[in-house]
């Protein structure tokens, strides 16, 4: 079903804005890209898949039952992949099959979610990070060919968070060198896996394992569940979708459950520990928590798709508040547009600078992420502490922000903003989901404070501690930092403020050790601080990081490029620092006076980036297919799109519906 857009001319407002940009808007889009030649091959790429129209819907998913949007869903995923598989991958390399700009034009394929997206998303990086050669020269061609569709089923419905607490078990029969799958209660079926209910025929399984008479904690294993042919789940497999959710609808989130089931010995993934034939363990000589491995993985990866869920909702929310006009300011003058409201810029542009501080900060990531798995593979797992507490605080962080703006977007919008066409809700609901998945956003922040507390024992002890807390050596003996409200002054606040609270946590610890607790009733009542250290941490890591990423690329733009990207760099800063006045009124020198200041020069800057701003979010580049918004397209045909939907509203199809007759008339007759 392919549908036909008209082409309209571009609403006078938004081409009225477009004509005050004053920087070169492919100069940013190259920016966010990567390098020129990224947006060419994201723009060759985006050609490929989205020009011929397969990605259009003529009836809108949001109209249709649970049913047939899966069905809709499934048979784009497959459009899709073949499109992957035999024109874009050509493009990227094989190797580069999680390439941001995949996921991207699989959003103009999915308003929702593709069922297929854990397949690639989770089964085939725990392939690839998991297995051994023999192993991944079995499997992988296979799922990356779809010969093979997989799902990541690690949640139970007992547990998610405390993955040593799942109960699924693997048992190890040598005599048949087999593993016995088996799921011994209620709250052991696995639960959440996306793809798990219709769609996918294998999964990875995670289980504790047994052998000889031990176990030997969580494991990975590689598990068929249905029949290839006529996909009836297999023989002990009970598998089944677990029902209507606040988004992911059309991702068929499963329920799987083992009666004894047999695998064989080899479907366990050995490249960090193994079993023998003879039932013998053997554990990884390296790290023991190398098996979460593609958790850190998609945790990295989830900043750069927050930073993109963020641009589609700033895009919409700019080119919207562009084209509405509401109230008047002064008696008979035209109503203005709603962007030139200072509160409106105050709720919009924090959503630019932020989806440009997110992206620039999950390349760093991303490089860091590569460096430690390379010293890995090495056997060097030294950093692999550090790159744990970031990705989990950057994780937490970026998701939890993203949501909030991304409601601001909606906010932003009025009452269109609540329509389904908009697109907000979708983006809404799929961000609300990275806020829990992947590691609930308070759980993750606890994991980098573990990391934090012992980085402050060791700089107050005066010995070095790794990069990115080595920000503690300067302050972690400082009182009090001395307020510069220029952008290194900022930065070095932020540091301050996570320096204080670190070390407020590690004398909270203390004093109640003190009194009489023990270390891990102490660690419990110091969780709420504990929290907020990590988060301040975060704070700290993103706006260094934007700062110095934002300096480095722009190095050799153009004088206006450089401004405009500088004065978003600095609206962050001075955004988070605004917000965070308690704690700067805390820790350090900073007056009322020097607050009073920072909002006025905040306040300045929000003018200073009305004029760029629509040419901000179009250097985000993102295409009408892409933002699927009555809202948010590069025309700015706001009502005429948001009518045109309406039409599409099955409630329509018909000009009085039979329920009139069935009910409303017998009640006016009083027959009923
Ligand atoms: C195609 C591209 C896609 C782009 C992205 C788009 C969409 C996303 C795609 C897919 C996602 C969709 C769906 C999501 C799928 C899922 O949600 S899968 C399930 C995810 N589940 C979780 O994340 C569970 C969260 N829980 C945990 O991670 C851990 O249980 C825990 C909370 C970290 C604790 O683990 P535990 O084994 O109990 O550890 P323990 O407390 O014993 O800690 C011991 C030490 O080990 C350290 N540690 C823990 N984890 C790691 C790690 N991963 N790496 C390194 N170190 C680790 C821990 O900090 C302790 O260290 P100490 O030194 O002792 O303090
Ligand atoms: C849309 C979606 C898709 C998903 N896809 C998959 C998938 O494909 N595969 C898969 O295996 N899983 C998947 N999940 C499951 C997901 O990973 C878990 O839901 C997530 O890790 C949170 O675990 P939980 O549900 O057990 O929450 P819980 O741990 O029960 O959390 C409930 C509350 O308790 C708090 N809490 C828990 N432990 C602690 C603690 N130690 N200290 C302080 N507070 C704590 C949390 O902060 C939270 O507020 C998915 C989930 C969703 C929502």
């Amino acid at each position: 079903m392919k549908a036909n857009r008209p082409k309209r001319d571009v609403h006078p407002d938004l081409a009225r804005e477009r004509l005050k940009c004053n920087f070169n808007i492919e100069e940013v889009t190259n920016i966010i890209d990567g390098g020129k030649d990224k947006t060419l091959e994201r723009k060759k790429i985006e050609d490929i898949a989205l020009n011929n129209g397969a990605c259009l819907d003529e009836i809108p998913d949001e109209c249709l039952s649970i049913k047939e949007r899966y069905e809709n869903a499934i048979r784009k995923s497959c459009i899709y992949s073949n499109i992957v598989r035999n024109e874009m991958l050509e493009i990227t390399g094989m190797e580069n099959f999680e390439s941001p700009v995949l996921r991207r034009t699989a959003d103009a394929f999915f308003k929702d979610i593709s069922p297929f997206m854990l397949h690639l998303g989770m089964f085939v990086p725990t392939l690839i990070g998991q297995s051994t050669p023999e192993q991944m020269a079995e499997w992988l061609p296979k799922a990356l060919d779809m010969k093979i569709i997989g799902a990541y089923a690690q949640t139970e419905l007992g547990h998610g968070t405390f993955i040593r607490g799942l109960e699924t078990t693997a048992t190890y029969d040598p005599d048949k060198e087999e593993f016995v799958l088996h799921s011994p209660t209620i709250t052991s079926y696995k639960w959440w896996a996306g793809g798990l209910g219709k769609t996918a025929n294998h999964c990875v399984v995670m289980a504790q394992l047994y052998t000889q008479g031990e176990c030997h904690g969580t494991h990975l294993f590689i598990v068929q569940i249905r029949d290839l042919d006529t996909h009836m789940p297999l023989p002990g497999i009970k598998v089944g979708e677990i029902g209507p959710r606040m988004g992911f609808s059309s991702a068929d989130n499963g329920f799987l459950g083992f009666n004894s089931f047999r695998i064989p010995r080899q479907n366990m993934l050995m490249k960090h520990a193994k079993v023998e034939k003879d039932g013998c363990y053997v554990k990884s000589a390296k790290h023991g928590k190398l098996t979460y491995g593609t958790m850190v993985f998609i945790r990295v990866t989830l900043v750069s798709e927050m930073s993109f869920n963020l641009s589609k909702a700033a895009t919409i929310a700019i080119r919207y508040s562009a084209v509405r006009r509401q109230t008047e300011l002064r008696p008979n003058e035209p109503e203005p547009q709603i962007l030139d409201y200072p509160t409106q810029q105050h709720k919009l542009f924090i959503c630019i600078a932020t989806a440009h501080a997110f992206q620039l900060t999950s390349k760093w990531l991303w490089d860091t992420f590569q460096a430690v798995m390379a010293d890995v593979r090495k056997g060097n797992v030294d950093a692999l502490p550090e790159l744990h507490a970031l990705s989990s605080c950057l994780k937490a962080v970026s998701t939890s922000d993203a949501l909030s703006h991304i409601e601001q977007c909606r906010f932003a919008c009025g009452g269109h903003g609540y329509m389904l066409s908009s697109n907000l809700p979708f983006i809404y609901s799929f961000v609300a989901a990275t806020r829990t998945y992947e590691g609930d956003y308070t759980v993750l922040l606890l994991q980098t404070a573990r990391f934090l507390v012992k980085a402050w024992e060791q700089a107050e002890s005066g010995n070095n501690v790794t990069p990115t807390v080595a920000y503690l050596n300067r302050t972690a003996n400082t009182k009090r930092v001395v307020w510069d409200n220029t952008h290194e002054g900022i930065i070095q606040s932020f540091q301050a403020i996570a320096a204080g609270k670190i070390g407020q946590c590690v004398r909270s610890i203390r004093d109640r050790i003190k009194s009489g607790m023990d270390y891990e009733d102490a660690w419990l009542m110091t969780t709420v601080q504990l929290v907020a250290a990590a988060e301040a941490h975060c704070r700290a890591v993103l706006v260094n990081t934007y700062w110095n990423e934002m300096i480095r690329l722009t190095k050799s733009s153009s004088a206006n490029v450089k401004t405009v990207m500088h004065q978003l760099a600095v609206l962050y800063l001075m955004y988070w620092a605004l917000e965070k006045t308690g704690d700067l009124l805390k820790y350090s020198s900073v007056s009322k006076q020097d607050l009073d200041d920072l909002q006025r020069r905040y306040e300045e800057l929000l003018a200073a980036l009305r004029p760029n701003a629509v040419s901000l979010v179009d250097a985000f580049d993102l295409r009408d297919e892409i933002l699927h918004s009555s809202l948010g397209s590069y025309d700015g045909c706001v009502y005429e799109r948001l009518m045109e939907e309406a039409q599409k509203s099955p409630l329509n199809a018909e000009p009085v519906n039979p329920s009139f007759h069935k009910y409303i008339k017998p009640l006016m007759q009083g027959k009923l």
